[in-house]
């Protein structure tokens, strides 16, 4: 809790509760389905928790705005979002069903009320949303081609919409294949750990 309170340091006692007791929840489903690789597991603060809330430094969602994070996986960054924006509606989608077991059981035991996870393949997606988040999922040129029509053409809350998706590496060759405007932001500017140097946010603005 250290480390999130370091960088968010006026969370509610739900949003405090419901932090304190992911990493627990995440040690106990990863021993059933992997989720997050076993070794990394005594860095799930900073690796994992910590790097989605990453993009809660970079945007803070209005109200009534809905997200849909692709590629989940056991529910990230979707989860640390979701309490982080409680009046923000995620929706968590993964191509492997035994992962959304793994999100949906941590949903279900800290009451998120505003995240909802579901099998699908992006593919086969036909819901429209704000924003679409991605963590590690896959190259941004193919990720686009996924996002574009996931990306609902209202600008509902007078807010851009987009993709926004956490990446790291060196990304120049990758965003030479995007497009119009994207932005790149290191994420070394919001957090001082060394962890997080070479770590990006890459937002992707869709205005339609
Ligand atoms: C490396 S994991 C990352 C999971 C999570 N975002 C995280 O950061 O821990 C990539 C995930 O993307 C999912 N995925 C890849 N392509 C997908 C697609 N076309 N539709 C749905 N899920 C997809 C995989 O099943 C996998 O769980």
């Amino acid at each position: 809790m250290e480390l999130i309170n370091k960088y968010f340091p006026k969370l509610t006692e739900v949003q405090q509760k419901q932090f304190a007791a992911l990493p627990e929840l995440y040690r106990e489903w990863n021993a059933k389905i992997n989720v997050i690789s076993r070794k990394d597991m005594e860095n799930i603060v900073l690796h994992h928790i910590l790097h989605s809330l990453a993009i809660a430094k970079f945007i803070r969602f209005r109200k009534g705005t809905n997200c849909l994070d692709l590629g989940t996986g056991g529910g990230l960054p979707g989860i640390p979002l979701a309490i982080m924006f409680p009046g923000t509606d995620f929706t968590l989608v993964d191509g492997t069903a035994k992962k959304i077991t793994v999100a949906n059981a941590i949903i279900e035991d800290i009451g998120l009320e505003n995240c909802f996870a579901y099998a699908r393949r992006a593919e086969e997606m036909k819901a429209k949303y704000d924003f679409v988040l991605a963590r590690a999922v896959t190259r941004l040129d193919k990720l686009m081609t996924f996002v574009r029509p996931l990306i609902s053409s209202e600008m509902r809350n007078a807010t851009p919409n987009g993709l926004i998706t956490l990446k790291g590496g060196d990304l120049s060759e990758e965003l030479k294949e995007v497009k119009g405007f994207k932005e790149e932001i290191a994420i070394s500017k919001y957090f001082e750990e060394e962890y997080y140097i070479n770590k990006y946010i890459v937002y992707v603005p869709m205005y339609n």
